[in-house]
């Protein structure tokens, strides 16, 4: 068997091995998901992302054209999830840098929905991450202390925690309180409100426009960034503020990302960054299905 080809990226220092796979025929399992992930005895990375045609998946994705790129995306755990925001800006970066698509805007599937990107001559992309839903209030506790939080649908599910407000006059004490969370360990949450899990963000509003943001996501545990969960954030400290649109920079541990929340829509502005390419040793892939 040839070596299996791969490149390394991130958006924000969420990190990605991504597996060029255009026919649909590496066997992409749990196992090798697991390890390509281990920044021990693999690459390393929060997530793999499987660069396959969509016309050579077995299984339909309702609105993802036939001709356009599929981002298979799996959490660095092996779980396949519906959607990663910073996944497709690095993704579409890939695809601009590699000749499979021209910069400018196009269309990715993934498993929720298609997603339109534009992708900038400076490595900055945009990604179109469709209508964002706020469900019910629930709460997440961290070291013992419970926030109040609600539950945001981005194509995945979220608990957005906003921690105060930007004109409590408290933003030095919230945002040590930030810098102080625990995230070494999942922060707890009602099971029954997520019974397939769920990604946990922590947004400290800094001014009516600013925010900073730490976050748990299942499958990966903490990251230095994730895309769906800094819409769902914004959304949510929006929410807080009683405003249902509108556009904040959020500081995230990897780096700034840009939200804007429509009524119907919203789009995620941050860097792609393609780190390094490479092959895959066949006997290490081989054992890498069993160990
Ligand atoms: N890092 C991603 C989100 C990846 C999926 C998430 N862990 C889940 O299980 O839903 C992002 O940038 O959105």
């Amino acid at each position: 068997m040839a070596d299996v080809r791969f490149s390394k990226g991130h958006g924000t220092q969420n990190d990605f091995v991504i597996l060029p796979d255009p026919d649909g025929d590496l066997e992409l399992t749990e196992h090798r998901v697991r390890a390509l992930c281990d920044r021990r005895r693999g690459i390393g990375a929060d997530g793999v992302l499987r660069v396959v045609r969509s016309a050579a998946l077995n299984d339909s994705h309702p609105g993802v054209p036939e001709d356009s790129w599929f981002m298979d995306y799996r959490n660095s755990d092996g779980s396949i999830v519906e959607m990663c925001g910073n996944g497709v800006r690095v993704f579409a970066h890939y695809l601009v840098e590699s000749g499979l698509a021209a910069p400018g805007e196009f269309v990715i599937g993934t498993r929720s929905g298609p997603k339109g990107v534009l992708v900038g001559a400076d490595g900055t992309v945009t990604v179109d991450m469709g209508r964002v839903r706020i469900g019910a209030a629930s709460t997440a506790a961290v070291g013992g202390r419970t926030f109040d939080g609600i539950a945001v649908d981005v194509g995945n599910p979220h608990l957005a925690c906003v921690i105060g407000a930007a004109d409590d006059g408290q933003t030095e004490a919230r945002a040590a309180l930030l810098t102080d969370l625990d995230l070494t360990v999942p922060p707890a949450h009602d099971p029954v409100a997520f019974p397939h899990g769920v990604n946990v963000e922590f947004i400290v509003p800094i001014d009516s426009d600013r925010a900073e943001m730490r976050v748990h996501e299942r499958g990966v545990g903490e990251t230095r960034s994730c895309g769906t969960g800094t819409v769902a954030a914004v959304a949510a400290a929006l929410r807080a503020d009683g405003r249902d649109t509108g556009r904040m920079l959020v500081n995230t541990l990897g780096g700034p990302l840009t939200v804007t929340i429509g009524t119907d829509d919203s789009q995620l502005t941050g860097s792609a960054v393609l780190v390094a390419e490479g092959s895959l040793d066949a006997l290490w892939w081989q054992q890498a299905d069993v160990v």
